[in-house]
């Protein structure tokens, strides 16, 4: 049943909020488990709709998955069929293509549709291909579905024009089992990318160089099983701290890797939110200091995170004079800015800049979660707007925010959702 979320703003916060597993390393997780012959453990998987498109996906291959508790999930590949991946919960997700290393990986084969995930702009897939046919891989593309071939992979030095997280995760999951070397060099350096690579390490994969731009992977014959624990969310945690830095009374947001979150934390210094910083948490209390703006690029990790520009985006109306947000990753990734203008924002966007002028009376009015971080930004506004915010398309935030009204009402917000008329 479609739903909005609706928040009543202007409510003051204040508790502990903790943080969830990654999405971005739990969706990739999640295929690289069926690369051994044996089962794995997943510990701290968010409950987020991504998670349940990429369980149905396992099952339609004959994986056997089972939540063995709130957090854990156990999938067993030992019975799995390389069979064509097109069903609709292909187009459900992004990560959906991860499977494309893996299968190719493993069984020298794969046949899938071409994924979905949030509409930032285009998001080709080049990179993911070009990285596997350079493994050796025959590539076709027929009626909307993309067939892999390699009777044999065989390492290779592949470098990648743009340092892309999909395509560094994709071809690492493939090459794990092919002949010889592969080098990865310009690959993406973000901290799920380790997660992934330590994963696999366990399961008895020859990784090296995981966090630095030069991803080294020895081919090995056959990988086994273990369990793993997910870091936690980075994006999700960064959304809490914004959402602490708008509304808190006194917030602690637990379970963070604070190195993970630095280019965040630096601008929220520099913008005047005061924060004591341990080593797991982050703790925010109200400040009545005028906001200074700023100006911030999105970069690949350890630069500003294209997924927090949106929420930041929020608290920038906030702040005194004009702030500029430039997208370097995703230079269309400005919908938002449209949806903050309807609850009373004064943004202009400039393609590839949004130019923020501050401070504005938010007021809440009806507004469209476009895709994920759209919506976790709407969701910042919405809890520092007057009135009632509505948001619609909710199911781009789901795939991404674990109990997200469950979190925000603890802390005091008032927050719930209808089903839409
Ligand atoms: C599931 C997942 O982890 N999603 C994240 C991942 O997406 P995703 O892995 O799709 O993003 P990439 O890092 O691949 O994209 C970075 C840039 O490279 C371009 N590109 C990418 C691949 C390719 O083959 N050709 C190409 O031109 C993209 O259009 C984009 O401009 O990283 C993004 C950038 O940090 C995040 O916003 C997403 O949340
Ligand atoms: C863009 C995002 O996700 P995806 O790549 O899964 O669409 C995101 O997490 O902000």
């Amino acid at each position: 049943m479609e739903e909005v979320i609706k928040i009543e703003g202007g409510r003051k916060l204040r508790g502990s909020v903790r943080i969830s597993g990654s999405k971005n390393s739990t969706v990739a997780l999640i295929p690289a488990a069926i690369l051994g012959s044996e089962p794995v453990t997943i510990y701290g998987v968010p409950h987020i709709s991504d998670v349940n498109s990429l369980t149905q996906l396992l099952r339609e291959l004959g994986v056997y998955v089972e939540s063995r508790s709130d957090d854990t999930l156990y999938i067993d590949p030992r019975n799995m069929e390389n069979r064509p991946m097109v069903s609709h919960a292909v187009s459900k997700l992004r990560a959906s293509y991860y499977f494309m290393g893996a299968l190719l990986g493993k069984f020298g084969h794969a046949e899938i549709q071409m994924p979905g995930g949030c509409y930032l702009g285009p998001r080709p897939i080049d990179l993911h291909l070009k990285g596997f046919e350079a493994l050796g891989a025959d590539i076709k593309y027929e009626h909307g579905c993309y067939i892999l071939d390699a009777p044999r992979l065989k390492g290779n030095r592949i470098f990648l024009d743009i340092s892309s997280v999909g395509a560094t995760i994709n071809i690492m999951m493939a090459a794990v089992f092919a002949q010889g070397r592969t080098v990865i060099e310009n690959a993406a350096r973000e901290p799920e990318i380790i997660d992934i690579a330590t994963l696999l390490n366990k399961m008895g994969a020859k990784i090296h160089g995981m966090g630095t731009s030069s991803l080294v992977i020895d081919g090995v014959k056959d990988l086994h099983g273990c369990s793993h624990e997910i870091i936690p969310d980075r994006i999700e945690a960064a959304t809490y701290i914004l959402i602490a830095a708008a509304m808190a009374e006194e917030m602690t947001i637990e379970n963070i890797i604070p190195q993970h979150l630095e280019a965040i934390l630096m601008k929220l210094e520099e913008i005047g939110i005061d924060m004591k910083v341990g080593p797991d948490f982050v703790k925010i209390s109200h400040t009545d200091k005028p906001l200074r703006p700023t100006e911030i690029m999105t970069k690949p990790y350890p630069g500003f995170a294209t997924d927090v520009q949106q929420p930041f985006t929020a608290i920038l109306t906030q702040c005194q004079g004009q702030s500029v947000v430039t997208e370097t990753i995703y230079t269309e990734r400005f919908k938002h800015c449209g949806e903050l203008n309807k609850m009373g924002a004064d943004i202009d966007v400039r393609i590839p800049s949004g130019f923020v002028n501050g401070p504005t009376r938010l007021t809440g009015t009806s507004v469209v979660a476009t895709d994920l971080r759209c919506g976790a930004g709407l969701v910042v506004a919405g809890l520092m707007a007057d009135g009632v915010t509505e948001i619609h398309d909710v199911y781009h935030i789901d795939r991404g925010y674990d109990n997200l009204d469950g979190k925000l009402q603890s802390l005091g917000a008032k927050i719930w959702r209808e089903p839409v008329e």
